[in-house]
């Protein structure tokens, strides 16, 4: 099954020993080791040297494991490429997550990476949105695009609102590149950890956007993430009826029929094929990580 679920994609400090071990037991379906914002510049190099101690000693099950590099514009870019290499090199993180030279440039790839590294790449900047297809498309070897939309507001120099009006135009434009280069994308997180109404709410919209699942940045965000970010029963039993009654309709020789009094088309049985693959593999994958 191709379909890999990434509902809940959580951060942690790479300098911070408890939380890389605690996310060992966590269910989120993958995990971003942070060598940037999270670590401060005096634990730059202690952060490096433990996330990827903890990447080559494994442990973290079926979660992917993906390591956020510093920015191609900072001192630290190099060494930390070349460190993530040879932790990959160990044990295979399956991605490498670009920092800001990644969200400039339309540019894959790095010294020292080896050709089978997946990238991650952040888009969190006003001219990351605009050519978010380029960046989307310039590399097979890339799969994944991560919205910041904290550092989206601050260059806008928008605030934080419930419903996110000043970030769709962005959330849109980065959607748009990223699925018109068939790549996956990320929605980015949520600040206020002790809001979960809030939370939920824009997991909420993040899926209906169309969001392959959210960048988190506690624990406590990893459950209802993974269940807006999951078909519900409701769906996978629509999906199933919309199968079944285009299946009878194109047997009897018809392209169209209506399932609840709306029309289905070919076009709603792929849907309704996604949502099913995407059930399976979240199955598949299990709760038990
Ligand atoms: C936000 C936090 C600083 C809150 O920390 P704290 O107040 O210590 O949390 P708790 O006391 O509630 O923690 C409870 C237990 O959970 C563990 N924990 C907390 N966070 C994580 C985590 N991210 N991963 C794993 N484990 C975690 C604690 O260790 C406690 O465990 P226990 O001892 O067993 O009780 C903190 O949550 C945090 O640091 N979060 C991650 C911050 C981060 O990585 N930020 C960088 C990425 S966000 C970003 O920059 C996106 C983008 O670039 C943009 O521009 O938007
Ligand atoms: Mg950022």
């Amino acid at each position: 099954m191709s379909f890999v679920p990434r509902r809940s994609v959580l951060y942690m400090p790479g300098a911070n020993e408890r939380a890389l071990e605690k996310a060992k037991t966590l269910p989120a379906d993958a995990l971003i080791l942070d060598l940037e914002d999270s670590v401060a510049p005096d634990a730059k190099a202690d952060g490096r040297k433990r996330v990827c101690e903890a990447v080559g000693a494994g442990g973290y099950g079926r979660r992917e494991l993906t390591i956020r590099v510093n920015g191609i514009d900072t001192e630290w870019h190099a060494d930390d490429l070349r460190a993530a290499a040879e932790a990959g090199r160990r044990r295979r993180p399956q991605g490498q997550l670009r920092g800001r030279g990644a969200r400039h440039r339309a540019r894959a790839g790095g010294a020292g990476a080896p050709d089978t590294t997946k990238i991650w790449a952040m888009v969190e900047t006003p001219i990351a949105m605009l050519r978010a297809h380029e960046i989307a498309a310039a590399s097979e070897r890339l799969t994944v695009l991560v919205m910041g939309t904290n550092d989206l507001a601050k260059e806008l120099h928008a605030e934080h609102v419930p419903g996110r009006a000043p970030l769709l135009g962005g959330l849109s434009l980065a959607l748009l590149g990223a699925r018109a280069a068939g790549k996956v994308i990320l929605d980015g997180v949520y600040n206020d950890v002790k809001d979960l109404d809030g939370f939920t709410a824009e997991c909420r919209q993040g899926r209906e956007f169309g969001f392959d699942g959210k960048t988190l940045i506690h624990p406590g965000q990893i459950g209802p993430c993974n269940e807006v970010f999951a078909p519900s029963a409701a769906e996978v039993e629509h999906a199933r009826k919309v199968i079944a009654a285009f299946e009878e309709a194109a047997a009897e020789g018809r392209g169209v029929v209506t399932v609840d009094g709306r029309m289905i088309e070919n076009l709603h049985v792929d849907n309704a094929r996604r949502i099913l693959d995407v059930d399976a593999a979240i199955r598949a994958a299990g709760d038990g990580v």
